[in-house]
């Protein structure tokens, strides 16, 4: 069982609001459409240029949140409409894939901390479908609704589904070091914190940064890797950089 992220500067302009970049999203989707049939693959994907410049401007972050349901509603509805992009170019290619929309599915305690139940997610593998999550407001514990980033669900996910692969998919072949070479394997946050920087664009859940620090919290390994290499990644390798 494969849980993937496609990251959304992977699949969107970044740097221009509500921008797909349809021919990504069609490779990422013909990658996915190739596994088809072979293994269970739970999806999630991020913002990109849909949900950052909403959260930015309404100044909610993971830990800033809003009690105005009209902001929250403004990021989950951008975030809504990449999902329905995504299922789309899915579909067209037989792939069953269903939406999970993790404010309404989930919330944050008091102390932060995600709780994502995922009986419909394991239900909806089990009758062959294949779930799409995305980065998302979601209610949280004392500050109203904050954002949860597509990387905390796929932790969240990878944990309670046991996950055997954990994929990223994002604009860089992997994490770069300071000569922009991707560093093969990273096992402390320390050892590598001075090259790890936030996103080039618009960003409220820490760029890089913030992947690493979530994916080091996981138990299971997880890869992080470009477009080129979601094909091998979904084909067993492990390209790009791994975090243990
Ligand atoms: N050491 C580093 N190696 C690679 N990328 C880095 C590094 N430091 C900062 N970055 C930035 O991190 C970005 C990737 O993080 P980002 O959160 O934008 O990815 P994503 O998950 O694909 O997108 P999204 O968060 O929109 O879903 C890169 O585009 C780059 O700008
Ligand atoms: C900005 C929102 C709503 C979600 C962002 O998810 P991410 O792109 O995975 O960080």
């Amino acid at each position: 069982m494969i849980v993937l992220k496609l990251g959304g500067s992977v699949i969107t302009e970044k740097d221009r609001p509500e921008t797909l970049d349809g021919e990504a999203l069609e490779r990422a989707a013909d990658a996915i459409a190739a596994l088809e049939g072979r293994e269970d693959l739970v999806v999630v994907h991020g913002g990109g240029s849909f949900g950052h410049h909403n959260a930015s401007e309404h100044g909610v972050t993971t830990t800033a949140g809003t009690r105005d349901a009209s902001a929250a509603l403004d990021v989950h509805g951008a975030m809504k409409t990449l999902n329905q992009f995504v299922l789309g170019r899915l579909l067209e290619r037989d792939v069953e894939a269903v939406p999970v929309h993790p404010f309404s599915a989930g919330h944050r305690d008091g102390e932060g901390d995600l709780h994502l139940p995922t009986g419909q997610v394991e239900t909806m593998l089990a009758e062959g479908f294949v779930p799409v999550l995305h980065g998302d407001m979601i209610a949280h514990a004392g500050a109203g609704a904050t954002v949860v980033s597509g990387d905390e669900l796929v932790a969240a996910l990878a944990r309670s589904l046991e996950a055997d692969r954990v994929g990223l998919c994002s604009t860089v072949p992997g994490v770069l070091d300071d000569e922009d070479a991707v560093i093969d394997r990273i096992d402390d946050f320390d050892t590598v914190a001075a090259v790890l920087g936030a996103s080039d664009a618009t960003d409220v859940t820490g760029g890089m940064a913030g992947k690493v620090r979530t994916l080091l919290e996981l138990e299971a390994e997880a890869s992080i890797f470009g477009l080129a290499s979601l094909a091998s990644f979904l084909d067993g390798e492990n390209p790009g950089t791994t975090i243990d």
